[in-house]
């Protein structure tokens, strides 16, 4: 399969306070370290690393209301946001390494400032749809999608360090792959906004393929936009990514969650990547993280065009003798 030229800006997002277990902040050295910039060259993907963005210190980040660490969190985002921007102003991919869903907030953000309507493919475990209000936990990577559409709008108090966000993405625009612990707050709000879910009911019923045309259908019905991958390493099943903060059983297999990425990749829409909430310390076993790390990598070539088939890059020819 030959490879069209594609290039990934990489940026790493070393944060955790969208929710309260130590450890996530690790994902993106986790992942450079596994090999992810070599791997992305080596199947002829330009890559250019960001870094890691440094996160201010906030002090005496009071709850407000049940919110937990909202002034770190849009402090961060905003950050993010303008580093997602920059990465885009480049033409590059952005591949977002977490860190913790509540990043979504800053990468879709900047994404969408960049390259303005956009379709967002949401594949987690869980929806992180809940907002301030109806969150049970008051953890921000439970909400990020409730700060950015604009049908939800009217139920999202004004929050400190977040009047940056402009609502940005639209319900009809947004699909999720993967949903098995869904709050019934959120269950209600996917309802009301009549949003496009495949449930890991419909993985089993229809079957990845299925469900990735139907995506891609259903997202290009009117108009192709730009796709934002929003990818939370839970979405897989723990017994194959157990370093995570809320592994939820009854997940993707290795090779759906691949599938997914390799479908996305053929479209050529895919315009930006997140890879959240891997955490080394939520692993038992070396083997648990080794396993985890890698499949996050694998799912990031699988974005950039690594087919299992095989590839090889357009100029290539046997050696003559
Ligand atoms: N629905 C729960 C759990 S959300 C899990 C967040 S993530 N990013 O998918 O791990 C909540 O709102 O706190
Ligand atoms: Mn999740
Ligand atoms: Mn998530």
């Amino acid at each position: 399969h030959q490879l069209h030229q594609r290039s990934a800006g990489i940026i790493g997002a070393p944060f955790s306070k969208g929710q309260p277990r130590d450890g996530v902040d690790r994902g993106p050295d986790l992942i450079r370290a596994a090999g992810l910039l070599d791997k992305l060259q080596g199947q002829g993907c330009a890559v250019k690393d960001y870094g890691n963005l440094q996160f201010e210190e906030v002090v005496d980040d009071e709850p407000v209301g049940r919110v937990k660490r909202v002034r770190a969190v849009g402090s961060a985002n905003q950050r993010l946001s303008e580093a997602v921007q920059a990465v885009k102003r480049d033409g590059h991919t952005t591949v977002m390494l977490g860190g913790d869903h509540s990043l979504a907030i800053g990468s879709i953000h900047g994404h969408s400032m960049a390259v303005g309507e956009l379709s967002v493919v949401w594949v987690d475990a869980h929806a992180d749809i809940n907002t301030p209000l109806s969150s049970p936990t008051g953890n921000l990577h439970g909400q990020p999608m409730s700060y950015l559409l604009h049908e939800l709008q009217s139920k999202v108090p004004v929050l400190p360090n977040f009047s940056w966000i402009k609502p940005c993405v639209r319900a009809k625009d947004l699909v999720y792959i993967g949903l098995r612990d869904v709050d019934p707050e959120e269950h209600y709000i996917l309802k009301l906004l009549g949003v496009k879910v495949f449930s890991m009911s419909e993985v089993d019923q229809l079957g990845v393929s299925r469900v990735m045309e139907e995506t891609c259908d259903y997202l290009s019905d009117k108009v192709k936009k730009p796709i934002h991958l929003s990818y939370d390493i839970d979405a897989v099943d723990p017994s194959v990514t157990p370093a995570t903060g809320t592994p939820v059983p009854g997940g993707l297999t290795y090779r759906e969650a691949v599938f997914i990425t390799e479908h996305l990749s053929q479209t050529g829409l895919l315009s930006a990547v997140d890879l959240v909430e891997v955490n080394p310390l939520r692993a038992r076993t070396e083997q648990d993280l080794r396993s985890t790390v890698s499949t996050a990598v694998d799912l990031l070539l699988g974005c950039f065009g690594r087919l299992r088939q095989g590839n090889h890059s357009a100029g290539y020819r046997l050696p003559e003798p």
